[in-house]
């Protein structure tokens, strides 16, 4: 899998950055924590001597060297006897502590995340109605981000308000009961469930201490995506929604140089902040020409596909609704499918052959969620709901597909939301011509199997459980129904010499009628959209031939 190594060019400020500042690169969100190192991997070595000496980040390092050297002062303090002579239980202490610190590392995705200890912070809004979630649940739902993201949650607040606050987001008591929070649990890490403005998140982090890594919803989810990104494009769309994510937020690192004194220091400061910014603007295009790249590739890839005159159907839900687990047992696909938030980050297409001799093309998608990261500026490209990049491809699979299966895990005590925040997407997406199918999964999880499977009957919702198979035939008649729906009418006159294209409606289409003549067969039937725009040229023939 592609990692952020393959385009070290566009790392190299953002690794500056991150090397101005260790201490708080040690204590940051572990999977932000993996992408700093693979970034600082990926900066060629000399950026090291590019820099002046004396220079503002120079300075940054000495800075923040204060904050590590205070730990050794205060051991050279001791009287050095006392340093020799360690009491056992010390010694003993100490290396319960080290193997605490070593147990605190765990392999996600095959990268080394360290589990940070995080507070998480939510905000009820009285005046703005229409959250889908309460409080209490969307909070939850944040610490299932957080566990996916390697983080262990230690402690959860929240408060109701008429406005937030526009400096701090929560109001002033709030933040000083955090921070008590934050010594008396050794808190690293503070993550607020909704989008903080970049100021938010510089006072915040100034209120609570040092060496408080402050984040919000959007970065948490960017880290996940950053985890778990598999192709080139879903790496390269992360590292740009990172990026921009990044860019007006750049001065953070640096308040500790204004803080430090003021005058010169400060004022290169500033100017190291616009030449930062500069080579990440320059970076971001660069990445954007990239991506553009490849993603004409994939629709090169796609139309090619397209000529192949199979149906694509969209499996869509939201988040760990069961999509992956559907694709495998369908196609004994290998897709990773775990109880973890966006398991998939890429949309994986395979086909399917149902009994009866249908074919189609399943397609597995990035799971939904709700409050979707919203920051990106993607005014110009009508198909994003100005959510993140790495949807886009999800939603341009969805636009094009015959039939559109919405997975509901009818388990979860929150499904209705689940479905609501999913069809507030589909709603803004301009498919509702596309038919769309259902089904309730995970029936097999269900306090009373019998009586959601009748329920689901009556508003003719299909019931399955994508675990042990359960309803599965029922699923395939479905979406052979709902196939017939999307396919268009057509009489084509089929020369001797075209007979794969026969095959091709007979495999994927029904046939009503055929008539065997002197040159070629004549054909009425129902067939896919893509079919029936390759058989154009056949069905002008009709006429001539009859
Ligand atoms: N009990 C039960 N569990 C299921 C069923 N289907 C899926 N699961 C479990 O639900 C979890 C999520 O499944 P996935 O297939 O990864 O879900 P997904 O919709 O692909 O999730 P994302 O990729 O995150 O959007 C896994 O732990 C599955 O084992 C089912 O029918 N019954
Ligand atoms: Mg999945």
């Amino acid at each position: 899998a592609p990692t952020s190594t393959s385009f070290p060019h566009h790392c190299r400020s953002l690794a500056i950055l991150l090397r101005c500042s260790p201490p708080r690169r040690r204590l940051r969100g572990g999977a932000a924590r993996a992408l700093d190192e693979q970034l600082l991997e990926a900066a060629p070595a000399e950026t090291e001597v590019e820099e002046a000496p004396g220079s503002a980040s120079d300075g940054g390092e000495e800075a923040e060297g204060d904050g590590v050297g205070m730990l050794v002062v205060e051991e050279e303090q001791r009287p050095p006897a006392k340093a020799f002579v360690k009491s056992r239980r010390q010694r003993m202490q100490e290396e319960e502590d080290a193997a605490a610190e070593s147990d605190r590392f765990k392999l996600i995705n095959g990268k080394e995340i360290f589990q940070e200890k995080a507070y998480l912070v939510g905000v009820e809004c009285k005046r703005t109605g229409g959250n889908l979630f309460g409080i209490e649940e969307s909070l939850k739902e944040l610490e299932q981000l957080a566990d996916t993201a390697g983080l262990v949650v230690v402690g959860t607040t929240y408060q109701k308000l008429s406005n937030p606050n526009p400096r701090t987001y929560i109001g002033s008591g709030k933040v000083s009961e955090i921070r008590s929070a934050i010594q008396a649990l050794d808190v690293e890490t503070v993550i607020f469930d909704d989008e903080l403005s970049p100021g938010q998140l510089r006072n915040l982090e100034k209120s609570f201490g040092g060496n408080v890594r402050v984040c919000d919803r959007t970065a948490l989810i960017l880290d996940i995506f950053n985890q778990r990104a598999a192709t080139h494009e879903a790496a390269l769309q992360v590292t740009l929604a990172q990026m921009e994510y990044q860019l007006p937020r750049l001065t953070k690192l640096w308040t500790h140089l204004e803080r430090q004194s003021g005058g010169q220091v400060k004022g290169m400061g500033e100017k190291q902040i616009e030449v930062d910014k500069r080579i990440l603007r320059t970076q971001i295009s660069a990445l954007k020409k990239e991506l553009e790249s490849v993603r004409k590739h994939r629709k090169l890839y796609r139309n090619r596909r397209q000529s192949v005159p199979i149906p694509v159907i969209s499996l869509v839900g939201y988040t760990n609704a069961g999509k992956s687990t559907l694709l495998n047992r369908l196609t004994g696909a290998d897709v990773l499918a775990e109880d973890k938030l966006f398991a998939t980050l890429d949309p994986t297409t395979r086909r399917v052959l149902m009994k009866n001799g249908t074919e189609f093309l399943l397609t597995d998608t990035v799971g939904f969620i709700q409050k979707l990261p919203t920051m990106l500026p993607v005014k110009d490209q009508s198909l994003i709901l100005g959510q993140v990049a790495a949807f886009r491809a999800t939603l341009e699979e969805i636009a094009e597909s015959s039939v559109i299966v919405h997975l509901v895990d009818i388990s979860h005590p929150l499904a209705q939301q689940q479905i609501d925040a999913v069809d507030k997407v589909l709603k803004e997406l301009d498919i509702e011509s596309i038919p769309k199918l259902i089904v309730w999964n995970k029936i097999d999880n269900t306090d009373e199997p019998l009586r959601v499977k009748e329920e689901a009957k009556k508003q003719g919702i299909i019931c399955i459980s994508a675990m042990n198979g359960d309803g599965l035939e029922e699923f395939c008649n479905a979406i052979q129904a709902k196939l017939k729906d999307s396919l268009v009418p057509i009489e084509a006159f089929v020369p001797y010499d075209k007979g794969d294209l026969l095959n091709d409606i007979h495999k994927v289409g029904m046939v009503e009628k055929t008539e065997y003549k002197e040159n070629g067969t004549f054909v009425k039937a129902h067939v896919p959209l893509p079919l029936a725009r390759l058989l154009t040229p056949l069905r002008q023939q009709v006429v001539a031939a009859l």
